[in-house]
């Protein structure tokens, strides 16, 4: 048993799955390492059998969630470390050693290295990254000495077959022939072909590259952090104290781009607030209330505590051959009638500061609920528009949101700063706004004629260290009739 927990990294301190590969460890240690250790027990019949079985299960699941991660889970962390390494261009060999931009973790072993290669080698994303990881696993495992790893022959075989893909055929060879030196008779004979084939070891190697693909997209620059924009506007940029509806409380303004205009706001929330929002949106909170309410017969407002807990929200499964993932992060509702003020409280800031109705009713609601989004590591939002763009998403909406026209504007608060990663990006304008804690971000969907303005395409950077928390609330058109009027040239600028 003390074998069993040995390869697990037991020294863990908060924030420690807050680094990929530390997460990657922590979801390996409840998905492999404790589901091996109660099969050991539950083999120690029959002294603990029912206890054990017990405590699997609710372990397993509790209640109506599923929250002991498994491997399914496992191979989410595996996928979001390898979409990191190809945003953030971070070599395999520092990430093996648990070195992520200078933050260290425990490294990761052979088996380990081996698992993540197999996962980009399935994926047929980016099949130099797989062999990286399936070299890295062969060199962690000779510098160990251990000559009886399981899954040698696998190692040699998916090589292979990745140097053929590649056209580096000299080098599949090489492989072909280590996997099948001990291999039985039965693979030799599968395998007979592809090892004996003429030509093999005579052609010329092909010098593999880094391993990254040439992801040369504006969305991905500006989420590593390359400075794209152009000169000429960054000069016309200016920071001020905005003037608010209430005159003795200015905001420090920061103008990242003018047209469309796209500014930060800072210290628009306090620390304090900003846990409420996270607090009220985990479920632990929403369940306490549930029971709570419960325990009032308030069954009426049951409906919105259900959407008031974070729920994952990913399109697809991450599972080897899931591409579609546009957004990985979880997401709650907070609505103004929350019984804690805070909520309405920050809805009036705003309103306060854009000098748009933010007012929340059940039908015709200026402004949507507050959405709160927890993104974890590789946690990511890619581009896309705010505004909805077609009658047929507008039909898919809530009733009490159908008729209020599209999403004006988009002021999004960041609860916390992630530590490396997660900035929202604008490719189109090549603006770049990093995750201020207690700032918020603002800009309007919609010119100021009510055409949709395309150049508001946006997306949240994958999250390489720390935890991304924002809170968004969109304002719909209706209600902003007498707020943002129309300017007097069909491309009049916003102040
Ligand atoms: O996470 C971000 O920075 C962007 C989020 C976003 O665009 C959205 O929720 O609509
Ligand atoms: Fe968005």
């Amino acid at each position: 048993m003390k074998g069993t927990l040995s390869d697990s990294t037991a020294s863990s301190t908060l924030g420690y799955a807050e680094n990929p590969v530390g997460a990657y460890h922590t979801i390996k240690r409840f998905a492999v390492t404790w589901k091996k250790l109660f099969e050991k027990l539950s083999k120690l019949k029959p002294a603990y059998d029912v206890e054990i079985q017990e405590l699997s299960k609710s372990t397993l699941s509790l209640g109506f969630q599923r929250v002991w991660p498994q491997d399914a889970d496992l191979e989410g962390a595996a996928v979001a470390l390898l979409r990191l390494q190809q945003m953030y261009k971070l070599p395999v060999k520092e990430f093996a050693q648990g070195n992520v931009s200078g933050v260290r973790t425990s490294e990761l072993g052979a088996a380990d290295c081996f698992y993540i290669g197999q996962i980009a080698f399935h994926s047929d994303d980016n099949l130099p990254l797989a062999v990286n990881w399936i070299e890295e696993s062969l060199k962690i495992q000779e510098s160990k000495g251990e000559p009886l790893w399981e899954h040698l022959q696998s190692a040699y075989t998916i090589l292979a077959e990745a140097y053929e893909e590649l056209g580096n055929t000299k080098v599949a060879a090489e492989y072909a022939h280590k996997a099948s030196k001990n291999a039985d008779k039965e693979y030799k004979k599968e395998n007979a072909g592809f090892l004996t084939r003429d030509g093999y070891l005579t052609e010329l190697p092909v010098p593999l590259t880094q391993g990254f693909t040439s992801n040369a997209g504006m969305y991905e620059r500006l989420c590593r952090g390359e400075n794209v924009q152009d000169p000429k506007i960054e000069a016309r940029l200016f920071c001020q104290y905005k003037k608010t509806l209430v005159p003795i409380r200015p905001v420090k303004e920061e103008v990242l781009y003018l047209d469309p205009r796209v500014s930060i706001f800072y210290d628009v929330i306090t620390d304090k607030e900003a846990d409420i929002l996270m607090e009220l949106a985990k479920p632990l909170v929403f369940l306490i209330f549930c029971l709570t309410l419960i325990s009032f017969f308030y069954y009426f407002l049951i409906i919105t505590m259900v959407s008031s807990q974070l729920s994952r929200s990913m399109v697809g499964e991450p599972s080897i051959k899931a591409k579609s993932e546009q957004r990985i992060s979880k997401l709650a509702w907070l609505f103004d009638w929350h019984l804690d003020k805070t909520v309405r409280h920050l809805s009036k800031r705003v309103e306060e500061i854009t000098g748009l109705s933010t007012v929340y009713r059940e039908r015709s609601a200026d402004a949507e609920a507050w959405q709160v989004l927890n993104y974890g590591i590789g946690g990511m939002y890619e581009p896309h528009h705010d505004f909805f763009g077609d009658d047929e998403m507008l039909k898919n909406l809530p009733t009490h949101l159908q008729d209020t026209g599209r999403r004006i504007a988009t002021w999004l608060t960041y609860l916390t700063s992630a530590q490396s990663g997660g900035h929202t990006v604008f490719p189109v304008i090549k603006v770049r706004v990093p995750t201020v804690k207690n700032a918020a971000a603002f800009w309007y969907n919609l010119k100021r004629n009510g055409e949709v303005d395309h150049r508001t395409e946006h997306a949240g950077c994958p999250v390489l260290l720390g935890q991304k928390w924002i809170s968004n609330k969109w304002i719909r058109e209706r209600g902003q009739l007498f707020r943002r009027r129309c300017g007097l040239t069909p491309d009049a600028l916003d102040e």
